[in-house]
């Protein structure tokens, strides 16, 4: 095997003279240990690099390094490449008979007998090596005859003849480019100097040696040329030397791809569609009379009289959209805070619509999620029905439809069956009957068989005619309606209003959406034809003070080009509370105690009249029971709540009773709505609050979903009275409820959510009035308060947008020590409490 080559340092090729300046002795080094051809390096050249000068290869695959042993002898006769290798031996030959000449000559002068030609042929190849450093340098030296090899690459023309002079380049310089072969060489040459050594007379070596010369002229010719082109190939590659750390590393920087430019800017809303992007804004302190409205003066003096004297902000975007014109006309979506006003918003100009027709058909839907507010947005649409009933305007008939009567009694109050003399049509009514009939023997139905309410008379049909031009409903009770009802259509509806939208956007109310925006596709040609305008479809108006910007759900509405209201202040995905609303935290350090804090608040000096007209109210208020709070009417109403309770159980003998007697007039000189988390929670509360406040027990009234509908109205109304003024609830009446004067809101339970919050605490500081909320925090409940609540700790924690800020209150020096008499008597309350509940029970 052959040792591995290890190159030369750059700086010592750099100092080897051209081996031009000896190439004879080129091929006498043979017998220096020959190297095959070395594991050469690939070195990376970039195609620019190199450009029209040298095509060199960018890698060469490693040689395999065979021993001599693998090589089987040639017969030099039969192979040129051996006689070419042979040039060398005889060249060497020759050389050595000249030298032997010499020697003679040499001998004759010193008595030598090295002139004999017996000396040993290594020792005088040791010589030689040793006296030819220059040779050994180019020997050992593999990067020239590579650099020769690419030179000659250079220089070639192209095709065959630079083939075949590559060839005659690569056999030439034998002891380096054909390293491999050297050692059959060596073994033929042992085979035939040897004799020659030992039996050939001078005279045919001469012979054999001019043989050989004649038949390899031509390639000594070549070496010669090649060794030249070596030379030049050298000053070419020192060039390239002095080049290379450009062009041989590569390093020159590469294509880089463009940087990426990070958009910084922050997020806006315009991922939203443009007109939830872009609402439009009003002040919230604008104001415009009626009449600047399109309202006509008869009709804004009538509203004048009913307290409406002017349009609030809200109102004066919204009626402009609303009310009839030839300009463009779309949906309108209202975003503003609670008690802004927007009901009137809608009411004002779909009455208006209405009032212009004549016959009585159902021309708007009104959506709400309770019966409270459904009960509630009918007064207030019959207090704008008598405003335009004027100039001959029509009276706009109001009906509701929110379950709180029986189905048949709703259907009759919405709808009129009336006899036509019509033979065709009873035919066809007998066939269905027939077909009915028919159906209850088998497992077959058929949704579309409607045989309406009652038997037509001979030779009639059963007509239907709506009663109604507006329906106020909850979403449950539209959809039964509009399944059940026989005649009941939404085919002449031209208003869907869907009040506290988010609310019933959010819950599925038996797909009420989709049942009806589908029925509001449908419809005969000119059905839905505003009167005034020439304008026909569906006007849809959606409202809410905490507006969802939730497309996916806003989606189902199906709405057309509508437009964003939105009161200024209310910024876009933002919850408002009114501009005059004043909040305060109270912190209850003992949540065991809780209900002590809350009786502390209310005999506290905070519990005051917020504003001008009702301080003038009396700072007392008489001990008179209302007509809702009599024990006879709890007693026949088997979904009474507990605030019957409360009264019921001051009964003459108990305690409680004797203790109200014995207490003086009491004094609130306000009122509050007192927050729960629950229906339980409520009960309880307002049954705890009478035993631990005798004083206030005949002002305290309970609201909760499982009172009776009728007993919740008239307990609201007694609250609007002000004969209850302390009112326990449960998140029921947290939305949309207008409570004429209410002015202090008591979060006793924090609400789920900040919409939670800011529908509770709107329900005071209504309609540019004053008012105040009031919530009990306890420790554990803190950091969510002020988080998500109050808006504290950190920027863009709460979503609720507010005038100034929540306050911290304490009720009195050293609160928390209620002391032992009145934690006892709160302990005996708690008693009495759970044994009513267990005596209830029974
Ligand atoms: N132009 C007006 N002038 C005087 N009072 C008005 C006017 N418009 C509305 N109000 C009164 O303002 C109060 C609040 O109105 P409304 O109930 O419509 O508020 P809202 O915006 O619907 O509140 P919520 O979001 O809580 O339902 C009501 O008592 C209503 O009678």
């Amino acid at each position: 095997m052959y040792n591995r080559y290890i190159p030369p340092a750059k700086e010592q090729r750099a100092a080897a003279p051209p081996p031009v300046s000896a190439p004879a002795p080129a091929p006498a080094r043979a017998p220096v240990h020959p190297i095959p051809n070395p594991v050469t390096y690939a070195r990376f050249v970039p195609a620019h690099a190199a450009g029209d000068r040298v095509q060199r290869p960018t890698a060469e695959p490693k040689r395999i390094v065979f021993d001599d042993a693998d090589f089987p002898p040639i017969d030099p006769s039969k192979s040129k490449r051996t006689d070419e290798e042979l040039f060398g031996k005889i060249e060497e030959k020759k050389e050595k008979k000249s030298r032997s000449k010499e020697s003679k000559v040499r001998t004759k002068g010193d008595g030598s007998v090295e002139g004999d030609g017996k000396e040993p042929k290594p020792k005088k190849r040791k010589d030689k090596t040793k006296e030819d450093g220059e040779t050994e340098v180019d020997v050992k030296e593999p990067k020239p005859k590579k650099r020769k090899r690419d030179a000659t690459e250079q220089a070639a023309p192209s095709g065959q003849e630079s083939a075949n002079e590559q060839d005659a380049v690569d056999e030439a310089p034998e002891p380096v480019t054909a390293a491999d072969e050297k050692p059959k060489s060596k073994r033929e040459k042992k085979k035939k100097i040897k004799p020659q050594d030992s039996n050939l007379d001078a005279n045919a070596v001469d012979a054999d040696t001019d043989d050989i010369r004649k038949r390899h002229k031509a390639v000594f010719a070549k070496v010669e040329k090649a060794l030249q082109s070596k030379n030049q190939s050298q000053d070419a590659n020192e060039e390239d030397d002095e080049a290379e750390p450009e062009v041989e590393h590569g390093l020159e920087p590469l294509p880089q791809p463009e940087p990426v430019v990070f958009d910084e800017s922050k997020l806006t809303y315009e991922t939203l569609p443009p007109w939830l992007a872009s609402p439009v804004r009003v002040g919230p302190d604008t104001s415009q009379a009626f009449t600047e409205l399109g309202i006509a003066p008869e009709s804004a003096k009538i509203l004048e009289s009913k307290g409406f004297k002017d349009a609030f902000a809200v109102q004066t975007a919204v009626l402009p959209l609303l009310m009839p014109s030839p300009d463009r006309q779309g949906d309108v979506v209202v975003a503003a805070p609670t008690g802004s006003g927007k009901t009137l918003s809608y009411v004002l100009p779909m009455v208006h619509d209405i009032s212009k027709g004549r016959i009585t058909r159902l021309r708007a839907l009104i959506v709400l999620p309770t019966r409270d507010l459904v009960h509630q947005v009918q007064v207030a649409i019959e207090a704008c029905a008598a405003a335009f009933a004027v100039n001959g305007g029509k009276r706009v008939k109001i009906g509701t439809a929110m379950g709180n009567k029986v189905f048949r009694e709703e259907q009759s109050a919405i709808l009129a069956e009336e006899q036509r003399y019509d033979p065709e049509g009873y035919e066809k009514y007998l066939q269905k009957q027939e077909r009915f009939v028919n159906l209850q023997d088998s497992d077959e139905e058929d949704d579309n068989l409607d045989l309406g309410r009652s038997q037509p008379l001979p030779y009639h049909v059963t007509a239907h005619a709506s009663k109604v031009d507006v329906l106020i409903c909850t979403p449950g009770r539209l959809v039964e309606h509009v399944s059940k009802t026989p005649g009941f259509t939404l085919d002449y509806v031209r208003w869907l209003i869907v009040d506290e939208a988010d609310k019933l956007l959010g819950q599925d109310f038996q797909q009420w959406l989709n049942i009806v925006t589908d029925k509001l596709r449908s419809g005969r040609p000119g059905a839905r034809d505003f009167p005034a305008s020439n304008k026909t479809g569906v006007r849809k108006v959606i409202l809410s003070a905490t507006m969802t910007r939730d497309l996916s759900l806003l989606n189902g509405l199906k709405l057309s080009r509508p437009q964003l209201i939105v009161v200024e202040g209310t910024k876009a995905g933002e919850q408002s509370l009114p501009a005059l609303l004043k909040e305060f935290a109270i912190k209850v350090r003992e949540p065991s105690l809780k209900p002590l804090y809350l009786v502390d608040l209310l005999h506290s000096k905070y519990m005051v009249a917020v504003n001008p007209d009702t301080a003038t109210d009396g700072a007392s208020v008489e001990l008179e029971r209302s007509d809702s709070e009599s024990s006879s009417d709890s007693s026949s109403d088997p979904d009474s709540d507990s605030d019957s309770d409360s009264d019921s159980s001051a009964t003459s003998s108990s305690p409680a009773k004797q203790q109200q007697r014995a207490t003086p007039t009491p004094t609130l000189p306000t009122t509050v709505l007192i927050f729960t988390k629950s229906n339980e929670a409520a009960l309880r509360l307002s049954r705890l609050l009478a035993l631990l406040a005798p004083d206030l027990a005949p002002l305290i009234g309970t609201l909760t979903s499982s009172t009776k509908t009728s007993r919740r109205a008239r307990t609201l109304r007694a609250f609007a009275q002000r004969k209850i003024r302390v009112l326990v609830a449960s998140d029921l009446v947290s939305r949309g409820i207008d409570l004429l004067h209410l002015e202090h809101v008591v979060n006793y339970d924090l609400p789920i959510s900040a919409t939670s919050y800011v529908h509770r605490v709107g329900r005071t500081a209504r309609a540019g009035r004053g008012g105040c909320a009031w919530s009990l925090v306890e420790f554990a409940e803190g950091r969510r308060f002020w988080r998500e609540f109050a808006g504290e700790g950190g920027e863009g924690v709460s979503r609720i947008v507010r005038a100034g800020k929540v306050e911290r209150v304490r009720l009195a020096e050293g609160e928390e020590e209620f002391g032992e008499e009145r934690v006892r008597v709160y302990e005996e309350a708690l008693g009495r409490l759970q044994r009513e509940a267990g005596e209830g029970r029974r």
